[in-house]
């Protein structure tokens, strides 16, 4: 019986062109400027000198910047990154340059499954800020009251069994009754390495007959819940 669910958000809840072509290019055409504004504040500093640790050496303001925007470039899921990109998103979210997009079978699945007593939580590697932010700011109004708690990279990368068992070991749920749903299958592998239980979400794309997980294009397919099971 699944007691829980933990969902990522890129192609799972949401568009991958909204990340892709609204909130990347969004990060990158304000990086420069945040970071040169915001060099000193208390919240910033311990970021700058994060992503100096990552890159192994000393680097200047405008090289931390270079480096920033080339992880950018590269989808890197470097934690300072995502930190920094939540803290630029706050902006556009609150002068409505963007909304937070979610997929109509995603919001309503969600809703549904609240009130069916499950807790909902989202595991990704943009940063708890930035989901909260994303779920605060949707079509639909703000959605962060269904959610029971927020995953981001500091519990570890999403292809690592090791960030599974560390979610279940917080959450305090057999691994088993807890249900991971993402469009990524190396991400899935680990969970259900972990024991979780898996759903792919494979949207517009053909499923994979030899993967070990459950496809669907919708969260409507799903059917978890009060008297339902997540076998196909
Ligand atoms: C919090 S929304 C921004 C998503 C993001 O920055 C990202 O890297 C996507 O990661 P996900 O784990 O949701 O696929
Ligand atoms: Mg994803």
């Amino acid at each position: 019986m699944i007691k829980a669910i933990v969902t990522d958000i890129e192609g799972t809840t949401s568009s991958i062109l909204f990340v892709k072509d609204v909130l990347f290019p969004y990060a990158r055409a304000n990086l420069a400027d945040y970071v040169r504004n915001h060099a000193d504040d208390p919240q910033v500093k311990p970021l700058l000198a994060d992503v100096c640790k990552e890159a192994g050496s000393e680097l200047s303001t405008e090289q931390i910047i270079t480096q920033l925007i080339q992880w950018l470039d590269e989808d890197k899921k470097v934690t300072p990154l995502k930190s920094l990109q939540g803290l630029i998103w706050e902006a556009g979210y609150r002068q409505g340059d963007f909304k937070g997009h979610l997929y109509p079978d995603a919001a309503a699945s969600l809703k549904a499954w609240k009130t069916e007593g499950l807790d909902l939580y989202i595991y990704s590697s943009g940063s708890v800020y930035a989901q909260k932010l994303l779920f605060a700011h949707t079509e639909y109004g703000d959605l962060t009251p269904l959610f029971s708690g927020y995953f981001d990279t500091h519990i570890g990368g999403k292809k690592e069994q090791q960030s599974y068992d560390n979610i279940a070991g917080q959450l305090a749920i057999p691994a088993n009754q807890l249900l991971f749903l993402s469009d990524i299958k190396e991400e899935l592998d680990a969970a259900k390495a972990a024991g979780f239980e898996t759903i792919w979400l494979t949207r517009d794309s053909s499923p994979d007959p030899q993967a070990e997980h459950r496809q669907v294009n919708s969260f409507d397919q799903i059917g978890v819940g009060r008297n339902k099971t997540t076998q196909a």
